[in-house]
């Protein structure tokens, strides 16, 4: 492709804005040239601020619209499965943000519609694959210097959640990250998950908070997953492997550690738009430098959305069953092999 790439927005809340920001005023090869928004007024309002964007009525308008060179989704998850779809059919790449679609069903069907198409034409929004810290912990794993992984502490905490947010969403909002970034660290699929609650957290109301989830891959590694919403002190992402022959853990972020009246402190992140910055900005740069090269896409895939949300529904399963739920995978297309995205 020559020029720039001319992405089309649907949905331009709070990711969509940002993902905006970045394209047009942080990263190279691309522009931002048509969007949409349940809200007519928000999209207006976003567009007023962008070079030459044109507003349009539907999702559907945009990703047909000629000015339109590559999809970025940026609605809500039910949505999502819609707007892929029509951007497969369209023949343009889509970058989706999580989840790649919120039933099983709908993630099959666009794998169904990329495997008619003949080429991989998806990425979806886990960025965790593209954060310096978790890059080092998979060179480490992969050069064999702990040994073979038998364990994996995944933790994931938010400072709170809005009034909106449920129990479920522990599992289908929050914790799908860690299912993702687990597989793609060990580079295997999940075999089943049990969910523990434990004694609540005051500060989450109704909530089930914290939760516990372990779950078992093919190779026999345990992996365990803490969803904690409302631990107040920031937002803080951990990840420890344990090896054969040592461990490896994710470094603590902050760039300063201060040593002050008896203490040492470093900075907490805030939310994930701080701690993940660098790494959604790497996500995207990765995507528009694919669909210019003409690639489609070469980021996390389609089916790696659709893997997560057969752990996340049986992690469902498993919160309300309180049993261990197993988790099945239909044979993966030959599209999706060859290796690890990204
Ligand atoms: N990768 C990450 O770390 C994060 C990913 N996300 C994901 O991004 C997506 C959006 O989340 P937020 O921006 O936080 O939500 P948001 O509610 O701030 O924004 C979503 C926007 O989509 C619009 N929308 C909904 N349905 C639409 C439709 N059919 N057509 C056009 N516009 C529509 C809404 O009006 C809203 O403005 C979600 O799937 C969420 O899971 C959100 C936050 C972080
Ligand atoms: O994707 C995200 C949010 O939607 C979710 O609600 C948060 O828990 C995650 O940390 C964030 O990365």
């Amino acid at each position: 492709m020559s020029g720039s790439v001319r992405v089309g927005v649907v949905g331009t809340g709070m990711i969509g804005q940002d993902h905006i920001r970045r394209i047009t005023q942080v990263l190279s090869g691309a522009d931002v040239t048509a969007v949409t928004d349940l809200s007519a007024d928000l999209a207006q309002q976003v567009a007023a601020g962008l070079k030459d964007a044109t507003v349009h009525a539907t999702g559907q308008d945009v990703i047909g619209n000629e000015n339109v060179d590559a999809v970025l989704v940026t609605s809500w998850g039910p949505t999502h499965e819609e707007y892929v779809l029509a951007g497969i059919a369209a023949g343009k790449p889509v970058f989706c943000e999580k989840p790649l679609a919120t039933t099983q069903r709908a993630c099959r069907n666009i794998i169904d519609a990329e495997v008619a198409a003949g080429r991989r034409l998806v990425q979806v929004g886990f960025m965790r694959r593209y954060d310096d810290a978790y890059r080092g912990l998979k060179n480490v794993i992969e050069a064999g210097t702990i040994g073979a992984p038998l364990m994996y502490y995944s933790g994931h905490r938010n400072p709170g959640v809005p009034d909106s947010y449920t129990t479920d969403m522990a599992i289908v909002d929050t914790a799908v990250h860690d299912f993702d970034v687990a597989r793609w660290l060990l580079a295997e699929e999940f075999t089943g998950v049990q969910v523990l609650a434990p004694r609540r957290n005051r500060h989450g109301g109704d909530l089930q908070d914290p939760l516990l989830m372990i779950l078992e891959t093919t190779s026999g590694v345990l992996v365990s997953v803490e969803t904690s919403v409302n631990i107040r002190y920031g937002y803080d992402i951990r990840g420890e492997v344990v090896g054969e022959d040592g461990t490896a853990a994710l470094a603590d972020r902050g760039q300063v550690v201060l040593r002050r009246g008896g203490t040492a402190s470093g900075a907490v992140p805030q939310d994930w738009r701080e701690r993940f910055i660098d790494a959604y900005d790497s996500e995207l740069q990765d995507w528009i430098n694919a669909v210019s090269a003409g690639a489609g896409a070469t980021g996390p895939s389609s089916w790696d959305g659709y893997a997560a949300q057969v752990v996340c529904d049986a992690a469902v399963d498993a919160l309300h069953s309180g049993e261990r739920v197993a988790v099945d995978l239909i044979e993966k297309p030959a599209i999706y092999a060859g290796g690890q995205h990204p």
